[in-house]
């Protein structure tokens, strides 16, 4: 394996210069490519050689920055490139991902900011370009002091919930696709909530009576964000974890319940956290494909009188929120091509380290395939939505009071 990074994003403000690790190479091969337009940063999206809601979010505005920047500099007199244009160009950016609203929100924001001062007709200038660079370079690094907030906020929810079940012991966390640094400006959300809980959490360093003991990242079919990516990041931290397919996790607990252990733990699985594409005003929560599953089998678990608790949480910024979006049901689901789900990409292992990309195929040709890639968790399988702020639980009523 070439040398580690979890840097997904590099962008140089002397130069003003975009890179991203090229996250389709991972975890085999570290390969940062350049953005140099919005054109650029599209298909990056569209390929998910970046993803995850924040990360396509703050590419998407530094792309903008790198593109007018460069526009400004070695244009010629004769391309006046109006307000207009470059509203279009971002328009057209916003469609590459619509699921997660971090880049729409984004990229309306800097839309905003243009109009209110200048008309469709205005010529792009030095102002606008500070406009976008300004907010650009904030979205990057409030992002990053929010990530480490939600897994302050994060980590006291699971002590509150602990101390509140007088539990003792290792436990364990459930987690699925890769909402990490990879999918961030760095230290992520729910696995950002898993950093800072294990950092002060871990056997050999902690007072409490509880600890964690244990990660099980989901492989998350189809694109493998959690086989690829999360374990990638777990293993850089040293975080214990095993592995599982998507469809274990109803097995897994089930053996972790009858305390009967499970490769290197036996301890229970307290905590099931996740990350969000899109949080809509009721709480419910749009995120990867197979969350949904999770909630309805911590539900399930959370039924049988006398089992262990199994805690359902969303962890997410601000910038994940949508309050215009009354419920689940209007959300759009993006789905991705067939080939995403008949066909594993990957270099070949070859004993002296990794050889050319291959492509395998693993279904039938030319047969019906749905491939969403997210799918809505309902609000009242939610026990917890963790943001900057605070962890945010259900009201009396059962009913989550969401505001910005
Ligand atoms: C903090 S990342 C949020 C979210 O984004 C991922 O989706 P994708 O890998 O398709 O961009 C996944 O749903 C994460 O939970």
């Amino acid at each position: 394996m070439s040398e580690r990074t979890l840097q997904a994003i590099k962008f140089d403000k002397t130069n003003v210069s975009l890179e991203i690790l090229d996250q389709l190479l991972l975890p085999y091969s570290t390969s940062y490519i350049s953005i140099k337009t919005i054109e650029d940063a599209f298909q990056a999206i569209k390929l998910m050689q970046v993803r995850g809601a924040p990360a396509i979010a703050i590419v998407g505005s530094f792309a903008i920055v790198v593109d007018t920047y460069n526009y400004l500099k070695y244009s010629s007199e004769s391309t006046n490139r109006t307000v207009e244009s470059l509203i279009n160009s971002i328009d057209y950016l916003i469609t590459s991902r619509p699921t997660a609203v971090n880049l729409s929100n984004a990229l309306n924001d800097i839309k905003n900011l243009i109009n209110k001062s200048y008309k469709s007709t205005d010529l792009i200038n030095q102002t606008i370009y500070k406009i976008i660079y300004d907010y650009s370079v904030a979205l990057y690094e409030d992002d990053l002091a929010n990530n480490f907030k939600i897994g302050e906020n994060g980590l006291n929810y699971i002590k509150s919930i602990l101390k509140e079940e007088n539990f003792k012991g290792p436990f364990s966390i459930i987690t699925i696709c890769n909402t990490g640094s990879l999918a961030t400006s760095g230290h992520g959300t729910a696995l950002g909530i898993i950093r800072s809980t294990y950092e002060k959490l871990n056997k050999s360093n902690t007072n409490e009576e509880f600890w964690l003991d244990h990660v099980y990242p989901l492989e998350t079919r189809p694109y493998n964000q959690g086989a690829k990516l999360t374990t990638y990041e777990l293993d850089y931290e040293r975080i214990p974890f095993t592995l599982i397919c998507d469809n274990m996790v109803s097995a897994l607990i089930n053996t972790l319940n009858d305390s009967k252990p499970i490769k290197h733990s036996s301890a229970p699985v307290k905590f099931i956290i996740v990350g969000a594409d899109r949080v809509v005003k009721n709480g419910d929560s749009a995120n990867k494909i197979g969350t949904f599953q999770l909630s309805v089998i911590a539900n399930y678990f959370n039924s049988i009188p006398g089992s262990n608790k199994i805690k359902f949480i969303v962890a997410a910024p601000n910038t994940t929120i949508d309050l215009n979006t009354n419920s689940g049901k209007d959300i759009i689901i993006e789905e991705r091509p067939a080939n995403e789900l008949t066909t594993l990409k990957g270099p070949v292992l070859t004993a002296n380290g990794i050889g050319e990309k291959l492509t395998v195929g693993i279904a039938t040709p030319g047969i019906s395939v749905w491939n969403p890639a997210f799918d809505v968790a309902p609000y009242n399988l939610i026990d917890a939505i963790v943001t900057e702020e605070s962890s945010i639980t259900k009201d009396a009523s059962g009913k989550f009071n969401l505001s910005k």
